[in-house]
């Protein structure tokens, strides 16, 4: 099991740039960033480079994202939106090379926001078709509204699309507090995973510090034989380095 840490949540105690090298010293093996828009892509290219560590994951919702909505994929009003945002993103993509992309649907409901993303999904993935899209069910007490809000829902979305480069991305703070209980939704879903985020609940703290069995999660995610990243995206209780116990478990 490889860590990855977000570099969104984690480091925070640092400039931006400088939590590269700070990850790759505290034993991470990639980082991800959520919304790395705002900075010039070589910038980031080469904090990647010097502290030696691939970009596993960023996110695609417009590259111009300011706190406005969390993407576009299920408006069904939006479908040009989407199409020409994921190709500036794509384009973002080709220089940093993240090994995912999590497609974020913005707010909605109903079945015309669920055909929206299925279409928006499945144009995606032929359009770029080496590229890893991941979709990501959020809990509606963190995000209100937000179309995606149900692990259930994923696997019936991604079974509707049918495409070999959409899988799903799983994050124990949602999943636990969707469903309520983290282990018992990986076990659901464990086949459909690409990507792993970790975060304890209900205050996606520190992991250990909250209500997600991490014991009981690590192993189950070990038998599964799962072989992709397990990502730190929580806010650490106190500075990062001392939230950082839960690398331990993966080695
Ligand atoms: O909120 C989360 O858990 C995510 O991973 C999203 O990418 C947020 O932007
Ligand atoms: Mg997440």
């Amino acid at each position: 099991m490889k860590p990855c840490a977000n570099l969104t949540f984690l480091f925070k105690e640092l400039p931006f740039l400088e939590r590269f090298q700070a990850a790759a010293d505290a034993g991470f093996d990639a980082v991800e960033i959520l919304f790395p828009y705002d900075m010039p892509a070589p910038e980031i290219l080469d904090r990647l480079q010097l502290a030696g560590l691939p970009l596993a994951l960023i996110n695609a919702p417009p590259p111009n994202y300011t706190g406005g909505p969390r993407g576009f994929a299920a408006a069904p009003d939006l479908t040009d939106r989407f199409r020409s945002d994921f190709l500036r993103v794509m384009r973002y993509a080709k220089r940093l090379k993240p090994q995912h992309i999590h497609i974020m649907t913005g707010d909605g409901e109903g079945d015309a926001a669920r055909d929206t993303f299925i279409a928006n999904l499945k144009w995606a993935a032929a359009e770029a078709p080496d590229q890893s899209l991941t979709i990501e069910p959020l809990n509606p007490t963190a995000m209100p509204g937000y179309f995606l809000n149900d692990y259930a829902q994923a696997a019936d979305i991604l079974d509707a699309v049918a495409a070999p480069n959409v899988g799903l991305q799983y994050d124990s703070f949602h999943a636990q507090m969707i469903h309520g209980d983290a282990v018992a939704v990986w076990h659901d879903h464990a086949p459909r995973v690409r990507h792993v985020q970790v975060g304890d609940a209900p205050d996606r703290n520190t992991p250990g510090n909250g209500t997600v069995d991490f014991p009981a999660l690590f192993a189950a995610i070990r038998d599964s034989r799962y072989d992709g990243w397990i990502s730190g995206e929580y806010n650490p209780d106190k500075d990062t380095e001392s939230s950082l116990g839960w690398m331990s478990a993966l080695a």
